[in-house]
C-alpha cells in the first residue's frame, strides 16, 4: 500500500486535471439536445424529427446515416438556423443558437445548383464573403488559400461549366473553406460524382479536418463512406426520426482507401451500422 500523502500542490494538479477532463468531456463543439421538428401546425402537423440528441467534439468527423426521407436534410437545415425547431435546442460551445451560426459553413450535394455558372471560380468564392467587409487583399488571400487546399489554384479564372463534376464540388468545398468556418456541415456532398472522384473527395475531407482542425458533420447514404470517414457514426431511425445508436469507429489513422477498407474491423463496423439501419 502506498504511504504517499498527496501534497496541496499535487491535489490541486489532480483537481485541475480532473476539471480539464470534465470540461473536455462536457463541452462539445456542437450539441443537439432533444431536437424535435414538425412541419405545419395543428392537427395536420407532420412530426419529422422526434427526439435527436448527439454531439460533435472539436476536430471530430461525425457522420449521420439513416434511411431516405428520415429527416437528415431537415436536421441540417435546423443546424444551419434555416428552420425553427419545434422542441429541444442546438448549442455551439455551450451557447444556444437562434439563427445561422457564423462559425458554420454548409456544403450541399448538388454543386450544379449551388455554384453560379455565370461567375468565375474566384467570384463564386467571393460571393458569400462580401458581407464580411474584409479588405480586398484579405479576400484574395482567403480565396487563394482555399483553392490551394482543394488543389484547384489553376482553375481560379475558369467558369464552373468548364470544370468536371468533381472539380465543381471541390469549388463548393473551397467556397465553404474561404469563409473560414470552424464547423463544416455537409449534406451528401459526394453523392453526385463517380466512385474514383468520391474517394478523392473523401480524402480531401479528412485532409481539411487535419489541416484546419475542422469539426465536420456529414450526412451520407453510403455506409462504407460513413465508416471510412467518421470518428463516430450516428445511426438514425424514422417516423419520427430518432437516434438508434451512436457507433464509435476506432479504425487506425491515417485512413487509407485501400488499406483501411481491407481491415477486418472495417467490415465489422460496416455490418454493425448496416444492420442498425436495416432494422430501423
Ligand atoms: N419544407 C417542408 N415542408 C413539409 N415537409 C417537408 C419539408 N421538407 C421536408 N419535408 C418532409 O420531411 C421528410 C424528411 O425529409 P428530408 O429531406 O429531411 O429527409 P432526408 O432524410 O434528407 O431524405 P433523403 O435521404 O431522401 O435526402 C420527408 O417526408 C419530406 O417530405
Amino acid at each position: 500500500m502506498s504511504t504517499h500523502s498527496p501534497t496541496a500542490s499535487t491535489t490541486r494538479t489532480t483537481t485541475l486535471e480532473s476539471d480539464m477532463e470534465t470540461s473536455i468531456q462536457t463541452t462539445p463543439r456542437l450539441e443537439v439536445n432533444a431536437l424535435g421538428k414538425s412541419y405545419g401546425s395543428g392537427p395536420t402537423a407532420a412530426r419529422i424529427i422526434g427526439d435527436l440528441t448527439f454531439s460533435v467534439d472539436a476536430g471530430e468527423v461525425v457522420c449521420i446515416v439513416g434511411p431516405s426521407g428520415v429527416g437528415k436534410t431537415t436536421l441540417l437545415k435546423c443546424l444551419a438556423g434555416l428552420h425553427p425547431l419545434s422542441s429541444g435546442s442546438i448549442e455551439i460551445d455551450g451557447k444556444e443558437i437562434s439563427g445561422p451560426p457564423p462559425e458554420m459553413a454548409l456544403v450541399f450535394q448538388d454543386y450544379s445548383r449551388s455554384l453560379m455558372p455565370w461567375l468565375t471560380v474566384r467570384k463564386n468564392l467571393l460571393l458569400p464573403l462580401r458581407h464580411l467587409r474584409l479588405p480586398k487583399a484579405e479576400l484574395n488571400r482567403r480565396i487563394d488559400e482555399a483553392l490551394e487546399a482543394v488543389g484547384l489554384s489553376a482553375a481560379v479564372n475558369k467558369y464552373p461549366w468548364q470544370l468536371s463534376g468533381g472539380m465543381q464540388q471541390r469549388v463548393a468545398i473551397a467556397r465553404a473553406l474561404a469563409y473560414q468556418p470552424e464547423i463544416l456541415v455537409m449534406d451528401e456532398p459526394f453523392a453526385s460524382v463517380d466512385a474514383q472522384t468520391r474517394f478523392e473527395l473523401e480524402d480531401l475531407c479528412l485532409k481539411i479536418r487535419d489541416d484546419f482542425n475542422m469539426t465536420i458533420l456529414l450526412v451520407t447514404h453510403d455506409i462504407d463512406e460513413a465508416v471510412y470517414l467518421a470518428d463516430r457514426v450516428v445511426a438514425i431511425g424514422s417516423k419520427p426520426a430518432r437516434v438508434l445508436e451512436i457507433v464509435d469507429i476506432d479504425l487506425p489513422a491515417p485512413r487509407d482507401q485501400i488499406h483501411t477498407r481491407a481491415l477486418p474491423e472495417f467490415a465489422v463496423q460496416r455490418t454493425n451500422v448496416l444492420s442498425l439501419i436495416r432494422k430501423a
